[in-house]
């Protein structure tokens, strides 16, 4: 039964049961219309956003990828993955009817009844590679964040269509296909951007070996300044595709201090991250950046993340072309399935993930 308003979840395990055990997520909670945050999401003054750390003219690059061959556009991929870690691209060959159609499809899956969605949990799912969740870890976090999410980890097109919730599945599906192509050529960029010429299939399969696309919700917050929609964190990808909507929300940490950078949403573009695999595989000179996402208190918010990465039995350390010219590799050989469950196995903490792989 659902709690009413006079009983806000004093009760962590009334909470926990009606959030994750019943599937309503953080969106049913929203839905309830509570007056005030439970007090499971406040999270420590730290970490919540603060208004005067944010740098109200930063703005993180915006390239046009219609000549991406081009050497200066080439130029500015590279920069951009180095010195921010994040940049938007708009002329990307997307389609935007693809990129609108996959939001309808967000928000069509999370429009569904809880015991549906629920089918697709930790507990229900009858496969790890379907996840629908809320927050990053709940077991290992002192305050929960403000999300619910579908994670889905693509094997193969017979696989997503025995297991993957039909209402989004196509969608899902053309939007990684279509987004195939950019990904190649950022990657062949910023791999010549490192003397790297050649791509060859174990290279490939280093940088594009399996993809996992996340459906994020952000329902409206009451007391949204008191917790987060997702914590600091870098992402453990090669790159991370993102598709935001209008709404906004995602701040990236700048190169001093305590700075934040919001990532306006630009109608069509998308928002391109290095992750930790490539900061690992590139010896540090590209950088996966801590981000984070404020909660609103007005309004529902969706992006769609396709993270990609290398394969889970593969061996990730500095490329064998870097080292080879002298450079001092700083990360050790890691298996890539143990550095993702390092990750899951706790609460976002900033950059401190990669720190398992460090020399
Ligand atoms: C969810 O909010 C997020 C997510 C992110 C994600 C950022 C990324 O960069 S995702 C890219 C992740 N990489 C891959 O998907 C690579 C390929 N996959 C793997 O290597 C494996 O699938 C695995 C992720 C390592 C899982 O291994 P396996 O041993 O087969 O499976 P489990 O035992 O179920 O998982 C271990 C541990 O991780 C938790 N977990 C697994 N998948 C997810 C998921 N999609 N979302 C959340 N948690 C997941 C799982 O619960 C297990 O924990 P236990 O406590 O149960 O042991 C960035 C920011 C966000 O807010
Ligand atoms: O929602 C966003 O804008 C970013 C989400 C994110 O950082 C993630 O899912 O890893
Ligand atoms: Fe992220």
């Amino acid at each position: 039964m659902a709690p009413t308003l006079a009983d806000p979840f004093n009760d962590s395990s009334a909470l926990i049961d009606f959030v994750i055990n019943q599937g309503n997520g953080v969106k049913g909670l929203s839905e309830l219309g509570l007056k005030a945050l439970p007090k499971q999401y406040i999270q420590p003054l730290e970490e919540r956003m603060c208004m005067t750390n944010i740098v109200p003219q930063g703005s993180i690059p915006i390239i046009d990828m219609s000549n991406w061959e081009d050497p200066k556009v080439a130029k500015s991929i590279c920069d951009a993955a180095s010195e921010w870690g994040f940049f938007q691209i708009v002329n990307h060959d997307v389609p935007i009817e693809v990129l609108e159609n996959v939001k309808d499809a967000t928000y069509n899956f999370f429009k569904m009844p809880a015991e549906v969605k629920n089918k697709y949990s930790k507990e229900h799912s009858s496969s790890n590679n379907v996840r629908f969740g809320t927050s990053f870890t709940p077991q290992a976090e002192k305050a929960l964040e403000w999300k619910d999410y579908l994670s889905l980890f693509y094997v193969s097109e017979e696989e997503a269509s025995a297991l993957w919730p039909s209402i989004c599945r196509e969608q899902v599906l053309d939007y990684m296909k279509k987004s195939e192509v950019v990904i190649k050529q950022l990657l062949q960029v910023l791999m010549k951007g490192l003397i790297v010429n050649e791509i060859d299939e174990a290279k490939e399969s280093l940088l594009v070996g399996s993809m996992r696309t996340n459906l994020n919700y952000y329902p409206k917050c009451p007391n949204p300044e008191l917790t987060v929609g997702v914590g600091r964190h870098s992402d453990v990808s090669t790159l991370t595709i993102l598709l935001q909507d209008e709404i906004g929300g995602l701040f990236v940490r700048g190169n001093e201090g305590d700075d934040w950078i919001h990532v306006p949403p630009i109608k069509g573009s998308l928002v391109i991250n290095v992750g930790d695999a490539l900061q690992i595989m590139s010896n540090g000179r590209y950088r996966s950046v801590e981000h984070r996402v404020v909660a609103n208190g007005s309004k529902n918010r969706i992006s769609v993340p396709i993270f990609v990465n290398p394969r889970p039995a593969d061996m990730i350390g500095p490329l064998p072309e870097l080292v080879a010219n002298g450079e001092k590799p700083i990360y050790k050989q890691v298996l890539y399935s143990d550095y993702v469950k390092h990750f899951f196995h706790k609460a976002h903490d900033g950059k401190k993930t990669v720190e398992f792989a460090e020399l």
